[in-house]
């Protein structure tokens, strides 16, 4: 097999491409907004959000009806090309690779909309070659157009073969933006027994021990407690190792019980903790939701900022209120602490919140 050399991977892979980044910017995203361009109700909100959610993403994908999806493709350029962005990044989520939309997709929006569009969600990513497919075509039609930023890649883990090359996949352009977690697509895919949109299942369990009689047999009648698990663990761990091996950024997906607003937020918790910058929002009413969990809170700041304080040049190791802290847990602190100055430099609330908090003295 041949490999390209490390000095090419920084090559535009068309003449008059722009030339690839070298680091992904951490630019906020903490809810990519799905809306589907072709339904008006939904599309005639979307000016007045920007400013609102980091990112607004026009789903062409699943979602949207096989008869819509050119009226999806166009209704996207129209909101586009009429929209100011601002602080607000636009993303769209193409059709499959092996779908009949796909390719009018790609040649549409670049020229179109090549110069607004910041992200390029790829479903269904299978292996390396998906990428690097993305990847040629996409410089052909940056240099046609002449678009002068890279559009970056963005792709979605959601088959069994994507989650075995999930590393292959995450190195496979300098244009590889992050990774989001597909719940719905992948348990199809795995052949898993649910049939939800993300989140976990009651029947996924583990349960107390049962009681012993004196017989030394379990008291089957005994009321015991039972713990759901988190179906989607072993995925977004995988993700977010690989994601951080490549220097990209990982996000969770879709939470599909919109009306469960307090699992949802479990939900993106979990992901959060475990190394996720963002999430997807389906629906308004998951933007808030997903703005509080994936920004720090005040107590983990004013806590990191103590940490930051105490530990001076950053060696040896101090006692806060009876923890030990170390080199290894400031430097936990200081991903809050730069987190938290990212946001703040884009929502002005949270950076009053922030700057309300007493910090002591390093
Ligand atoms: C499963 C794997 C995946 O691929 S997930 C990603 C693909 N799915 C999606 O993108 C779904 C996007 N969301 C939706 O289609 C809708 O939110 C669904 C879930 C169908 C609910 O819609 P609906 O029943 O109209 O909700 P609602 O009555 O509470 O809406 C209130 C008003 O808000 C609007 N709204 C709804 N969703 C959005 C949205 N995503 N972006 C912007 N606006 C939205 C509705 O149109 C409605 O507006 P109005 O008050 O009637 O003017
Ligand atoms: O596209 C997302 C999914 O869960 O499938
Ligand atoms: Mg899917």
């Amino acid at each position: 097999m041949s490999h390209k050399s490390a000095k090419d991977f920084f090559r535009p892979l068309a003449v008059g491409a722009p030339a690839p980044l070298r680091e992904i910017p951490a630019r906020p995203s903490r809810a990519i907004h799905f809306f589907d361009p072709s339904n008006e109700k939904m599309a005639a909100k979307i000016p007045d959000m920007v400013g609102t959610v980091d990112v607004l993403l026009g789903n062409l994908e699943d979602a949207v009806k096989a008869d819509n999806k050119v009226a999806a493709r166009e209704g996207l350029v129209r909101i586009a090309q009429a929209t100011d962005f601002g602080p607000t990044q636009l993303w769209t989520r193409i059709n499959s690779l092996d779908s009949p939309w796909v390719l009018d997709d790609l040649t549409t929006l670049v020229p179109a909309i090549g110069e607004k569009l910041d992200v390029i969600m790829v479903p269904k990513v299978q292996e390396p070659a998906d990428i690097h497919y993305v990847d040629r075509i996409l410089a052909q039609l940056e240099a046609k157009a002449g678009i002068t930023k890279p559009i970056l890649i963005h792709a979605i883990l959601e088959t069994a073969r994507g989650v075995a090359n999930v590393e292959e996949i995450c190195g496979a352009s300098p244009r590889m933006q992050g990774l989001s977690l597909g719940p719905a697509d992948l348990a199809a895919d795995r052949k898993m027994k649910t049939t939800r949109v993300g989140g976990g299942h009651p029947g996924y369990l583990v349960r107390e021990d049962a009681p012993r009689g004196e017989d030394g047999l379990p008291d089957l009648d005994a009321k015991r407690a039972i713990f759901q698990q988190d179906l989607w663990h072993y995925t977004i761990a995988k993700m977010v190792d690989a994601c951080a091996t490549h220097g990209i950024y990982p996000y969770y997906g879709p939470f599909g019980d919109i009306k469960d607003t307090v699992a949802c937020e479990d939900q993106f918790r979990n992901a959060f903790l475990l190394g996720c910058v963002g999430t997807w929002s389906l629906h308004p009413v998951q933007i808030k939701i997903a703005n509080r969990v994936f920004s720090p809170s005040v107590e983990d700041i004013a806590h990191a900022r103590r940490v930051v304080a105490a530990m001076g040049d950053g060696t040896g190791a101090v006692m806060i209120d009876g923890k030990m802290e170390d080199d290894a847990s400031l430097k936990q602190c200081l991903v809050l602490v730069e987190l938290a100055e990212k946001l703040a430099e884009i929502d002005p609330d949270l950076k009053a919140t922030y700057d309300a908090i007493e910090t002591p003295e390093a």
